[in-house]
């Protein structure tokens, strides 16, 4: 099986060059791609012609646009990489063929209720990055390719930009911090999102009748916390392991979401309901602070 990884470099494409390895083999690009391969989600064209001319049986694009305050000034940009680059890969696919791998995000919903969302409920983003997520995931629904779309929810990873390291890092630098304490989610680890999606692919490649399988599937991390009490465990975890810090648990101060401004809205309720994931394929998704404090072994060990 020939499988295209796109966004190699980020939490998530990082992990499945690992997890991916095995399953047959493997083209991995980042932006830069290279000898005639582009992997660039923003240049619509020469991607298309690199999917034509390497003829995958697989797609997994794990490039997106991520930067949620950035994109509501460069909304342009968000919604090309995010919104109508997924929908090229999906046509490209559909024409293969091949199946087609992309995750989205909890940011697609409006945040209300507290009930954790299903795969069919109303989307209503409040944010550009949502609204781009969303048209990415309409433009794979409309192509008719065969895709499995992951939505998950407060990514980390031992490598690359997430809260759980801005927190250590603001942690180390100042007496207090200030933190949300009413947007509730799931942290997911990249690798559980990786290891997931080579599940996934492994079961799709052996099905009788694969194509029953695709759709939009919740995959997050079992459980749930605010970033306050997520800020909270990540500071407790790096002081057991001896890392000193001029800001430990007791410093986290709760705040509400209207006490800290930011250019882009945020849901207040991000449960993802992953009962269709778990159900379709047999899958156990461990608790959150499992992962986090695994992560955090591996970077302060
Ligand atoms: N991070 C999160 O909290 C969440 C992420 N998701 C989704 O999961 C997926 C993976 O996210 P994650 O790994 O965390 O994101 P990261 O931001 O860690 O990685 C995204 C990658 O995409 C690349 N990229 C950005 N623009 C382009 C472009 N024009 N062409 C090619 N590559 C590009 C980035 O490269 P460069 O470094 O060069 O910019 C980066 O390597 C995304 O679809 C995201 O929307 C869903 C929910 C939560
Ligand atoms: C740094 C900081 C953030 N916050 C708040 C702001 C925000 O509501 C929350 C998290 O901040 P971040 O900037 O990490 O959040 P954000 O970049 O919006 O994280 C999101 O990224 C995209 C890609 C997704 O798809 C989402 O699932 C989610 O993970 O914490 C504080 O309250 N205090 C702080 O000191
Ligand atoms: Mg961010």
């Amino acid at each position: 099986m020939k499988i295209l990884l796109l966004g190699k470099n980020g939490q998530v494409g990082w992990e499945l060059q690992r997890a991916l390895a095995p399953l047959g083999e493997l083209v991995a690009l980042d932006r830069q791609g290279g000898q005639d391969l582009c992997g660039d989600l923003a240049d619509i064209d020469a991607l298309a012609a690199t999917v034509r001319s390497l003829a995958p049986q697989v797609i997994v694009n794990a490039a997106a646009y991520t930067a949620v305050d950035k994109a509501e000034s460069e909304p342009e940009s968000a919604l090309r990489i995010n919104g109508e680059a997924p929908g090229v890969l999906a046509r490209e696919a559909e024409r293969l063929g091949a199946w087609l791998v992309h995750y989205s995000t909890d940011y697609v919903f409006d945040g209300s209720g507290e009930q954790p969302w299903r795969e069919d409920a109303p989307t209503g983003p409040l944010s550009v990055y949502g609204r781009s997520k969303l048209a990415g995931e309409r433009a794979i629904a409309a192509s008719g390719a065969k895709a499995l779309v992951l939505r998950t929810s407060w990514v980390y990873a031992a490598r690359g930009g997430n809260f759980a390291r801005t927190m250590l890092r603001l942690a180390g630098e100042r007496d207090a911090l200030r933190v949300i304490d009413d947007q509730v989610g799931a942290p997911t680890g990249a690798e559980l999102i990786a290891d997931v999606t080579a599940h996934l692919l492994r079961q799709v490649h052996t099905a009788a009748d694969a194509s029953t399988l695709a759709g939009v599937y919740h995959l997050t991390s079992a459980g749930e916390t605010s970033w306050c009490d997520y800020a909270r465990f990540v500071l407790q975890q790096a002081q057991a392991r001896g890392v000193s810090l001029k800001a430990g648990p007791a410093q986290v101060e709760a705040i509400p979401t209207s006490a800290y401004p930011t250019p882009a809205r945020r849901p207040l309720n991000s449960r993802l309901d992953t009962l269709k994931l778990r159900e379709t394929f047999g899958l156990h998704l461990p608790h959150w602070q499992t992962g986090v404090a695994r992560m955090l072994s591996e970077i302060l060990d």
